[in-house]
């Protein structure tokens, strides 16, 4: 199988000042990737390589298979871009049947049901649209032709969140047609929900590729089990992977680290009355990523 993406080495220094660096990365067809990092990471950069709109400093980057550059691998790319621009007396409906035949047709009926389905205001000339309006068209014009990869930098923003909910379920539905997708994002909640992987990167390294539901089964869980009757601590010490145990009364408080089966099954030996288990926080792992190596942001390389 072909990788939708492949990078070996990949570096963009923009004088000296380092945009990318060393990145080697393969995303697989049918997956959703989620390309996470502060502001100024390189998230921006990488996805111009992939699109051939900047030339690499080093390394080689192939997507669908080919050099990003030929002209059949960019009609089967969807894109929107970070820094999306539509200006002009063109009605935003007009546009995008332009676009829409450059691309070599857009199915019947597809631009409506994509712009009902995100509220998009089509009538509109393109320089009256408001951020998320435009923001909206931009999504659009990248899914409208049913690509075979669509690559997202940092679709969310601007969106409300009814909206970015019909918009994840855009990204599922070119998931179930095998189809697939790369989105970048500051914020993990934006993108932990719907991606397969995540690819973290900062100062322009990638310092992590992690797959979601394998971090999500080892992140740290708050759990609380209430009891019809005072339990003793002792049925719930050194039980595997629970932490901060707490018993009070008829109360147990924990953090459980991995499975929550041994915790089940201690507490099954009592009546539950009550079971609160908190959503795990991905968010603090990711912010170690994040901090690693701490205070030192050198995007520049010494002369
Ligand atoms: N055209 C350019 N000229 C000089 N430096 C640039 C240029 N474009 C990006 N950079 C630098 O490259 C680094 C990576 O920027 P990039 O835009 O790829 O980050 P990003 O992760 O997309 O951030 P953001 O979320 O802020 O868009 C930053 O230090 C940035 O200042």
């Amino acid at each position: 199988m072909t990788a939708v993406v492949r990078a070996e080495g990949l570096s963009k220094y923009y004088g000296r000042r380092r945009g990318l660096e060393d990145l080697t990365l393969d995303i697989q067809p049918g997956e959703i990737f989620g390309y996470l990092g502060p502001n100024g990471a390189g998230k921006t950069t990488t996805i111009r390589l992939l699109m051939d709109l900047i030339r690499p400093t080093g390394g080689r980057v192939r997507v669908l298979g080919a050099p990003p550059g030929e002209a059949a691998i960019r009609a089967r790319i969807g894109y929107l871009p970070g820094d999306l621009v539509l200006e002009g007396r063109e009605r935003a409906r007009d546009y995008l049947a332009f676009l829409g035949r450059m691309r070599g047709g857009v199915p019947p009926g597809r631009v409506t049901e994509l712009a009902e389905r995100l509220d998009a205001d089509l009538s509109l000339p393109m320089r009256k649209l408001s951020k998320g309006n435009r923001q909206k068209i931009g999504l659009i014009q990248a899914f409208m032709h049913e690509p075979e990869f669509v690559i997202l930098d940092e679709p969310t923003s601007g969106l409300d969140p009814l909206v970015q909910q019909e918009f994840l379920a855009m990204v599922r539905e070119v998931r179930a047609s095998g189809r697939t997708v790369l989105m970048s994002s500051h914020v993990l909640a934006e993108v932990e929900h719907v991606s397969d992987r995540v690819g973290i990167v900062r100062s322009g390294r990638l310092v992590a590729v992690e797959n979601v539901a394998a971090l999500r089964e080892k992140a740290v869980r708050r759990v609380e089990l209430h009891f019809d009757a005072p339990v003793p601590r002792e049925a719930f010490e050194g039980l595997p992977g629970v932490r901060d145990l707490r018993v009070e009364g008829a109360a147990v408080r924990c953090t459980i680290d991995g499975r929550p089966d041994a915790l089940v099954k201690a507490a099954a030996r009592f009546t539950v009355v009550h079971l609160v288990s908190a959503e795990p926080d991905l968010e603090e792992i990711f912010l170690t990523y994040y901090s690693e190596e701490g205070a030192h942001h050198d995007h520049q390389v010494p002369a």
